[in-house]
Parts: structure tokens; sequence; C-alpha cells
């Protein structure tokens, strides 16, 4: 079985063939969502979920989860995110397949990955996935700041210590894997200090390839995909 996944929204939404038939021949579809903290990810991928029947997979929700769920990662995972650090990549990419495998369905938003060049070349490494592309939300560091002392979740690493040490892996880690994208010609930046509205419109603009008509074929045996264990 061919383990190496290209993902192709054209072979995903195929024409059903004359005799009504689907293609057997699956791929699944995977766009990273990155942006400084408080950027608007979260909230733009609620919106994307709605309308173009992604399944939502925010990186940093699986690790809240793992760090309250009393595994040996736990106490690691928790005090990783106290300091805006970002936790070795074996254990969200686990995460990460793990809630794919559960979702059953072939089309991902990755929500805060990857963060750094260990995230990126271990996703690739291991999942061997090559994504779509990178919907990335530019937003200024100003308003970033303001949106997480305003965001009220109760989350441990909302406070203006750990946001400033979040800003810099931004800066250090993460815009660096930016970088990359845009050479590949990967990256779809969005002017992410707009209000929410008017910033889903640009972002539907850069989805449209991933409406779905009715007469396509959308089947999925993601578990057939990504079973191997590794
Ligand atoms: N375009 C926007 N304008 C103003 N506030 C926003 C905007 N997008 C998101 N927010 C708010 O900013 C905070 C951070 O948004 P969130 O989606 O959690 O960002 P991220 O996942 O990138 O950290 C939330 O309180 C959210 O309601
Ligand atoms: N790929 C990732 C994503 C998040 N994280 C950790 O999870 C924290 C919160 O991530 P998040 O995506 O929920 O944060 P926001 O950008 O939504 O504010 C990060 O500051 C990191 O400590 C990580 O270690 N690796
Ligand atoms: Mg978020």
């Amino acid at each position: 079985m061919d383990t190496t996944l290209e993902s192709s929204a054209a072979v995903l939404d195929t024409p059903k063939d004359a005799d009504g038939s689907c293609p057997t021949d699956k791929k699944i579809t995977v766009v990273f969502v990155l942006g400084g903290p408080g950027s608007g990810k979260g909230t733009q991928c609620a919106n994307i979920v709605e309308h173009f029947g992604f399944t939502h997979l925010s990186t940093g929700d699986l690790l809240r989860a793992e760090s309250k769920s009393g595994s040996p990662n736990g106490i690691m995972i928790r005090d990783m995110m106290n300091e805006g650090k970002i936790v070795p990549s074996e254990v969200t990419i686990k995460l990460l397949r793990k809630a794919m495998l559960e979702s059953g369905n072939d089309k991902f938003l990755i929500d805060g990955f990857p963060r750094n060049e260990e995230n990126r070349a271990a996703f690739e490494n291991i999942m061997k996935i090559e994504p779509e592309f990178v919907l990335y939300f530019d937003c200024p560091v100003e308003e970033l700041e303001r949106r997480l002392l305003n965001r009220n979740q109760g989350r441990d690493d909302d406070n203006i210590g750990t946001i400033q040490k979040r800003f810099k892996v931004f800066i250090e880690s993460t815009l660096p894997i930016l970088e990359y994208y845009n050479s590949k010609g990967k990256l779809r930046k969005i002017d992410a200090g707009k209000p929410v509205d008017e910033v889903f419109e640009d972002v539907k603009a850069v989805l449209s390839p991933f409406a779905v008509e009715a007469n396509t074929c959308r089947k999925s045996n993601v578990s057939m995909v990504l079973g191997l264990e590794y």
C-alpha cells in the first residue's frame, strides 16, 4: 500500500465515474494554520469547519487535554506550556495522528503547528504528508497582546509574562517556518488585524478550491491510510 501521501484537493473531489462509482485511491488534505498567539487561528478555524468540512485540530487544545490527563508526559507538557516553550514533536505528532484517525475525516486544519523546524521535519518524516499550504494570520503585536489579555479562557499561559515568552518563540522559531513555506510557494498570508468577519472573507477566498460539490466523491479510509503504527 502506498504510504506516501500527497494531498490533493483535485483527487479528493474527483467526479464520479460513468458508472456512478468513485475511485478508490485516497488522499489526505492538510492545511497548517499559523500566526502569533492571539492572531485568531482558533476563531477562524471554527468558521472554516462550518463552511468547508475540514476537521479542526487545535494542537494547543490537544496538549492541554493531555496535560490534564495524568499521563506520564502531562507534567512536562504543562510546565513547557507555562513557559511558552514548544513540546517535543513526537509527543505532539502522536496526539495529532490519534485525533486524525479518530476523526474519520480526510481534510484537516492543523492549528498552531508546525511551530518550529523540528515540528515541520518530524511531521513530514513520520506522517509522510505535505500540506496543501500554510494559512498564516498576520497581526500587529500590540493587537495580539490586547486580544490575549482579553481572551478570558482561563488559560495559565495568557499572562503578560508568558505572553512575552510566546512572542519570542514565535519570532525565533515560527517565523522561519513561514519563510520556508513561502519559499515553496505554499504560504497564504491573511491580514488578521481586521474584524473577524472581514478576516473570514479573505479566508473564504483562499479556501474556495475546497468548497465541496454534491456530485463529487467523498470517501474516507483514513484508518487504512494512516493505520500504520510508527
Ligand atoms: N479579528 C479579530 N478581531 C478582534 N478579536 C479577535 C479577532 N479574532 C480573534 N479575536 C479574539 O482574540 C482572542 C484570540 O483569538 P484566538 O482565535 O484564540 O487566537 P489564536 O488561536 O491564534 O491564539 C479571542 O478572544 C478572540 O475572540
Ligand atoms: N506545535 C505546538 C503548538 C503548541 N504548543 C504549546 O501550546 C501552547 C499554546 O498553543 P496554542 O496554539 O493553544 O496557543 P494560541 O496561539 O492559540 O494562543 C504553546 O505556547 C506551546 O507551549 C507546542 O508546544 N507545540
Ligand atoms: Mg489558539
